[in-house]
This record gives structure tokens, C-alpha cells and sequence, in this order.
């Protein structure tokens, strides 16, 4: 398994607009994806993104779990999503806080929407179409923006 390290803020790495990736590459980036989601494991993250190791493509992982910010955040197999995207966000909006593997220490207050219809391929190239609410819906607009070159502080609060 490949040794990843996660970039810090600062990186510009962070900064740029993640390249979707072609069907035809799902399958050659199997390893690096199994290294990402050990990696977010490792930190004990609800999620990663892959501009966040040095791989700017548009991929993530989302793996929501009860923890002492969220007791009732829904328990979710890590999911890993490719291509991502938003299809319909709501009006009404959250606050909450945020933490981020590349701003370690830091949190901060954000405003997301409550709830959100999202699309995404999977690592067998099958189209997923679902609605997310709550932590979960968190959790996909913070990895989202992370491949469009935003981290969680430029929309705090
Ligand atoms: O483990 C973290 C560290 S921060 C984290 O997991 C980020 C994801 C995240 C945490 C909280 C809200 C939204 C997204 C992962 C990142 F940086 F890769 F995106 C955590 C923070 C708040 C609640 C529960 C867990
Ligand atoms: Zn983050």
C-alpha cells in the first residue's frame, strides 16, 4: 500500500480544481483508493478528498459515524464517490462545525444546506443518484469543495 501524506493548508495543491477522471481510469486508481480510505482511517476523518494526498482528481470518500460532535450521525460503510456532484441543494441552510485533516486543530462554524440531491459514479463505473441530509450532506459539500480548491474556513462563519 502506498504511503500518502496529507497536505497541509498552504499547499497549493489545495487551491486548484481537481480533473475528473474517465471511466476508463476507475479501475487503474483501485490502489491509490484504498490508500486514501486508509489513510482517512488512520486520522479517524468522516472523510477525505484526494487533492488532500496530492492527487488532484475528483474523487472522495464519505464515511459518516456517531462521534462526540455528532452523536447521531448516522453509521455509513466508507463510501468512495467518483466525479461527484450536487444536483439540487435546498434553500434552507445548517450551521455547524467543521474539521479538517489539512487545518489540523482548527474549527470552525459553517453554513451548508440542509439538504441536497447528489450524483456520483462508482469505482465499478455504476451511476448513483441519492438525496443527503444532515451530517452526511456535511460532509459531501466539504469534500466537494475541497476538489474545487476550497477548505471549510472559506466559508466559516
Ligand atoms: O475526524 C474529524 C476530523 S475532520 C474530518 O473528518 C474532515 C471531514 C469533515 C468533518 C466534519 C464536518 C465535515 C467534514 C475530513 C477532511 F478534512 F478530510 F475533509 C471529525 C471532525 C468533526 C466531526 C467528526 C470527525
Ligand atoms: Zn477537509
Amino acid at each position: 500500500m502506498e504511503t500518502l501524506t496529507i497536505a497541509q493548508l498552504g499547499n497549493p495543491i489545495l487551491r486548484k480544481h481537481a480533473a475528473p477522471l474517465s471511466a476508463g481510469q476507475y479501475q487503474d486508481f483501485a490502489p491509490f483508493f484504498k490508500a486514501l480510505q486508509h489513510k482517512m482511517l488512520e486520522h479517524n476523518g468522516v472523510g477525505i478528498a484526494a487533492p488532500q494526498v496530492n492527487e488532484s482528481i475528483r474523487a472522495f470518500i464519505v464515511a459518516s459515524r456517531p462521534n462526540p460532535r455528532y452523536p447521531d450521525a448516522p453509521m455509513m460503510e466508507p463510501t468512495l464517490m467518483l466525479n461527484p456532484e450536487i444536483v439540487w441543494a435546498s434553500e434552507s441552510m445548517e450551521k455547524d462545525w467543521e474539521g479538517c485533516l489539512s487545518i489540523p486543530g482548527i474549527r470552525a462554524l459553517v453554513n451548508r444546506h440542509s439538504h441536497i440531491e447528489v450524483r456520483y459514479d462508482t469505482l465499478e463505473g455504476k451511476e448513483v443518484k441519492t438525496q443527503m441530509e444532515g451530517f452526511i450532506a456535511r460532509i459531501f459539500q466539504h469534500e466537494l469543495d475541497h476538489l474545487n480548491g476550497l477548505v471549510f474556513l472559506d466559508q466559516a462563519e
